[in-house]
């Protein structure tokens, strides 16, 4: 590993000085001057519409790059949202004569509660299933928008849709649109930097580990798919606004696949990027309008420009330029020292901190875990250990929440955890790290650790906030010596530092008790070497660890208990010394002469 000592005197540290607003002064500055020329400038009818299909659109396509670009959900029915915000709009102020607001407002909750129910009945179904979902409930609601002429018009659509009494003129209601999308733009834009955000991120970028690290992955995925719903239906409801018409066609299919491209196309992470990719895709078939004379070459030039961007720019045009800078940026971050890590691990019940009750984890046939009893006394480390394919990850996994025991009890610190979700265990004080690394690749190694800091119910962040959590987090980075490269990407890091940052993740949480799953695994000499020594100082804090691990010598040098677990059952169980002489285990484990 070769990590540098934690006596490291200095470590990097996000600035956080001045105030948020104050720091994003820039941007609301260009937003102001953007509002201010929408308003004042002479457009013609021409201009002006697609200025307004831009704006709208891309508030649309913001959308996308939460669900999407933060959460990495797929969303094929943005349009349907976005249509039913308009049809709100359209249908209340030109059919109930009802107050524009009050309409932009219901058709946001209504896209707001569709994309929830949507959300909450698909979400635990992933890729192409959800997909595929997302594509039938777009199919519903165009139907719905054809079919019931009663309510909807039908194809005709609706006409006469009302303005704001305050915008009544075509350009001030563009200013207020590109008011509405700059406010927008910002929430989008600081969402990633928020406790929500991260979680997102996290969840995109591992699921399993965001599970094990705290954070809800079922919550946080519906709040990406309704914050995208709800932002497809204001976007529709200005929309309608702006057009003064609507009709079922619009808000087909088809046009949730544009919408997507925008996204894809501008680079779906960031909000930059959607506007970017919305405006390109408005603009580009304007360009090329001059080539419709050539029946055909116009799609052909339009299709093949959009593949080729997608093609050389996978994270978009947005994306593209971002990564280039990525790395100077966090080179400039500012310094700042980073003090001790404190492990304060909370003493709630006895003399045991896990107490495991006849655990049986059964995948059909198999026994993968058979009735295994597992004691942990608080302080020091215990190992499990035992043969290739005798349980010890299946075991964590079912100590984690990772799989549902067949049978058995889990006592964490005197809590019943056995029928717990993953972020329900950790906020009850387990902390785990993985055989095969699971980090958030696209963050920083102080990000990882932030998340691991932020564990609901960590007593030692409380209601610090962002400043308490990156201290935390620098605390444990530089415990584990990588406090001075907190702001790198995961990427550059060697796999031994990437085990580091793993253990500081867990660190940061305050764990009662930390699941190691063979951290020397893939570790030269040295680096185990290391790893023993930071193994004694957490020991040495009072945290509490259970280690699987293969290497005899650093499982016999740091742990105090041992139990051997083979073909899924306890086959020996006692002080180190004592269980690597057991017969049993040196047939079953350690091989006979
Ligand atoms: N998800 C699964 N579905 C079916 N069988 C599984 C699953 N996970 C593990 N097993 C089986 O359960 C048994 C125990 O596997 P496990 O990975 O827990 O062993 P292990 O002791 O951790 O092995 P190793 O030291 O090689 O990591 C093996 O026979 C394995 O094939």
């Amino acid at each position: 590993m070769s990590a540098p000592s934690d006596n490291m005197p200095i470590a990097a540290a996000v600035p956080r000085g001045k105030p948020l607003l104050l720091r994003h002064l820039p941007y609301f500055v260009g937003a102001a001057i953007a509002v201010a020329l929408a308003a004042t400038m002479r457009f013609d009818g021409y201009i002006l519409n697609i200025l307004m299909e831009a704006t709208t659109f891309a508030i649309a396509v913001f959308g996308l790059s939460v669900v999407l670009g933060l959460c990495g959900q797929i969303n094929l029915a943005q349009a349907a949202f976005f249509g039913l915000g308009a049809y709100a709009v359209g249908l209340g102020t030109a059919d109930y004569h009802l107050s524009y607001w009050l309409c932009l407002v219901g058709g946001c909750i209504v896209a707001l509660l569709a994309g929830a129910l949507l959300g909450m009945s698909t979400l635990r179904l992933g890729g192409h299933y959800l997909a595929m979902v997302t594509i039938s409930f777009q199919q519903i609601v165009t139907l719905v928008m054809i079919n019931t002429i009663w309510l909807t018009h039908g194809p005709d659509g609706v006409s006469n849709i009302g303005r704001p009494a305050l915008f009544q003129s075509a350009q001030s209601y563009l200013a207020f649109c590109v008011a509405m999308l700059a406010l927008v733009g910002y929430i989008v834009w600081h969402l990633s930097d928020t406790r929500l955000g991260r979680a997102m991120r996290a969840v995109r970028d591992n699921e399993l580990a965001a599970g094990v690290v705290g954070i809800d992955v079922f919550r946080t995925k519906v709040s990406a798919f309704a914050l995208s719903a709800v932002l497809g239906g204001l976007a529709g409801g200005l929309f309608a606004g702006g057009f003064a018409y609507v009709s079922p066609d619009q808000f087909s299919f088809a046009e949730s696949v544009v919408f997507l491209t925008m996204s894809l196309l501008g680079g779906v992470a960031s909000p930059i990027g959607s506007a970017i990719g919305t405006g390109l895709l408005i603009l580009i078939p304007e360009w090329l309008r001059f080539l419709k004379s050539v029946p055909g070459l116009y799609l052909a030039i339009y299709g093949l420009s959009v593949i080729l961007i997608i093609r050389y720019m996978p994270d978009g045009i947005w994306g593209f330029f971002n990564f280039a800078t990525e790395r100077w940026r966090s080179a400039t971050k500012t310094k700042a020292a980073a003090a001790t890590l404190q492990l304060k691990p909370a003493t709630v019940g006895g003399d045991i901190v896990l107490d495991v009750k006849g655990l049986s984890k059964y995948f059909g046939g198999l026994k993968a875990v058979d009735g295994v009893d597992i004691a942990v006394r608080r302080g020091g480390v215990h190992a499990l250990i035992g043969p290739n394919g005798s349980g010890k990850t299946t075991t964590l996994n079912v100590l984690s929440g990772l799989y549902k025991a067949t049978s058995g009890k889990i006592l964490l610190d005197g809590t019943d955890i056995t029928n717990m979700p993953p972020h329900q265990r950790t906020a009850a004080g387990l902390g785990r790290t993985f055989q095969n690394i699971r980090l958030f690749r696209s963050m920083t190694a102080l990000e990882n650790v932030e998340i691991g800091a932020e564990r609901p119910g960590n007593p030692l962040i409380g209601a610090g906030g962002d400043d308490a959590l990156t201290e935390r987090a620098m605390e444990a980075l530089t415990f584990v010596g990588l406090g001075a490269r907190a702001n790198e990407l995961i990427s550059s890091f060697s796999y031994g530092h990437q085990r580091l940052i793993e253990i500081a993740r867990a660190l940061a949480a305050n764990p009662t008790l930390l699941l190691l799953d063979e951290p020397a695994a893939g570790l030269n000499s040295s680096e185990k070497l290391e790893l023993h020594e930071l193994l004694k100082r957490i020991a040495g804090q009072g945290l509490t660890i259970l280690i699987i691990d293969h290497d005899m010598t650093l499982v016999s040098e740091a742990a105090q208990h041992i139990t051997v677990l083979n073909f899924g059952r306890r086959i020996a169980d006692g002080e180190s010394m004592a269980v690597l002489r057991h017969p049993d285990v040196v047939s079953a484990y350690l091989g006979t002469e």
